[in-house]
Formats: structure tokens, sequence, C-alpha cells
């Protein structure tokens, strides 16, 4: 068994619970999915002050899932908080969602689409497709224009949103592929991908078989050169918890 820590960077323990499901419903039986998101941070994450506040947060999930022997670790936030400093901690994997879930879609379209939760958060996803080199290979990106949280509200309106969105972005976009921009999306991706026809990816579940698929390879991140452990030197006050 290998064990697999999900942290949802935000501090929502609704959103952190749809992840962990999301990620359960694809995990191999050898995968034991552990979900968590910080003790302490932000609730929802939507934009780059949120994102500093949250990659703290990674940070010191990454360390608890470490003393906990956990074989990878995903970062289950569109915006892949912490993602390089998460990987210089870890000894495993540590594969982002907006990551993962990109590079699938590339692999089953020539162009996708993205549809995430603000217009903020749709520049932030530019930044990362320039990060990740995938800028050629998005056709256009989609807000739906209600908050993270709106995902968790129960009235079901943004998930209603997301597939208006999914369904104008398939027609207008010549797309392939529809990507998901946000950890409260996961558990959207199957019945879209069955009632649209094309593949609508979800990174949470994207980025969990991206971690298997590692670990069964033998791969933990790279030690030589930028994602080496950190240099040790003291951390004063609350970054002591990260020592
Ligand atoms: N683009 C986003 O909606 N990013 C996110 N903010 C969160 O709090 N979780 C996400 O996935």
């Amino acid at each position: 068994q290998h064990l697999i820590q999900v942290i949802n960077p935000n501090t929502s323990v609704a959103m952190t619970h749809t992840i962990g499901e999301a990620a359960r419903s694809v995990a191999a039986p050898t995968s034991r999915i552990v979900a968590v998101c910080p003790t302490q941070g932000v609730e929802s994450i939507e934009g780059h002050f949120d994102e500093a506040i949250a990659a703290v947060g990674v940070l010191e999930q990454i360390k608890l899932g470490k003393a906990q022997g956990a074989s990878g670790h995903v970062i289950a936030c569109f915006g892949d908080p912490g993602l390089l400093a998460a990987r210089e901690l870890a000894t495993g994997p540590v594969i982002g969602i907006a990551e993962a879930a990109m590079h699938t879609a590339t692999l089953l379209a020539t162009r996708f689409s993205i549809v995430t939760t603000l217009p903020r958060t749709v520049i932030i996803a530019r930044h990362l497709l320039r990060q990740y080199g995938f800028e050629h290979h998005c056709a256009a990106l989609h807000a739906i224009d209600l908050p993270v949280l709106a995902l968790e509200d129960g009235t079901g309106l943004a998930q209603q949103k997301v597939r208006e969105r999914c369904i104008q972005a398939m027609r207008e976009d010549n797309s392939g592929a529809i990507v998901l921009g946000c950890g409260g999306m996961a558990n959207l991706a199957q019945e879209l991908t069955a009632e649209l026809g094309i593949p609508v990816i979800d990174g949470v579940t994207a980025a969990v078989k991206m971690v298997e698929s590692l670990i069964a390879l033998g791969f933990g991140t790279s030690k030589h050169g930028d994602l080496a452990y950190p240099n040790k030197k003291p951390l004063s006050g609350c970054f002591d918890m990260l020592s």
C-alpha cells in the first residue's frame, strides 16, 4: 500500500471532502488516500495573495505527510500554490492539479479550453500555461464568475454554470478537451465527459493517477539541483513548524 497525500490548500473542510472523494474514486487498490487541508490559512484561493498564504500551509502539510510515510503528494488547487517549494521538501513526487489536468489534456487533444471560477483566476491560469509551456495548446479560458466556495454552497448554481460554460466552450472554441479549473469541480468531470462526449478533465483525479504512475516507475522528486532539500537554517516565529 502507498499512502498518497492529497492537500486541499484552502481551509474549506467541505471542499477537502469533495476532493478526497474524487481522489478515492480513481485510486488504485494499492493506494491509500489521505485528504488534508491546512490548520490555518485562507478559506478559498482566488488570487496571488491567497496563494502566498496557502503555500505555507501546503509546506506544513507536506512535512506532516512525509512524517506519516506518504509516498507522493497532490496539491489540489488550480493555482498549484507552493508547488516547487513543496517539491524541495518532498521525497516522493508532488503533482499540482493544474499541471496534471493540462498535461492530460495535451495527451487527448491538440487544443483544450479551461473553465475556471473567477475572471482573475483566468489570468492566473494564463500564467500557469506559460510556466508549463502549454500556451499554444489552450484555445480559450472561461470563468463561471462565481467565487470558489459557491461550489460548496449546496445550491447547485455553480455546478450548473460549469456545465453551461463547458457546453459553450465545446461549441465555440474548437477544443477537443476541457480542463476544469478548480479543485472543487473534481466531482463534475465524469458526468460532463459522458454528457458532452469529449474529455472533461479534473486535475485531482488526473494528479492522483500521475502520482501513482511515478511511484510505480520508482521515481521521486529529483534531489539534484534546485529541488534538493532546503538548506538547513533556523526558522523563526510561526515558521519554526517547518524546521
Ligand atoms: N482557480 C481556482 O478556483 N483555484 C482554486 N481556489 C481554491 O481555493 N481551490 C482551487 O482550486
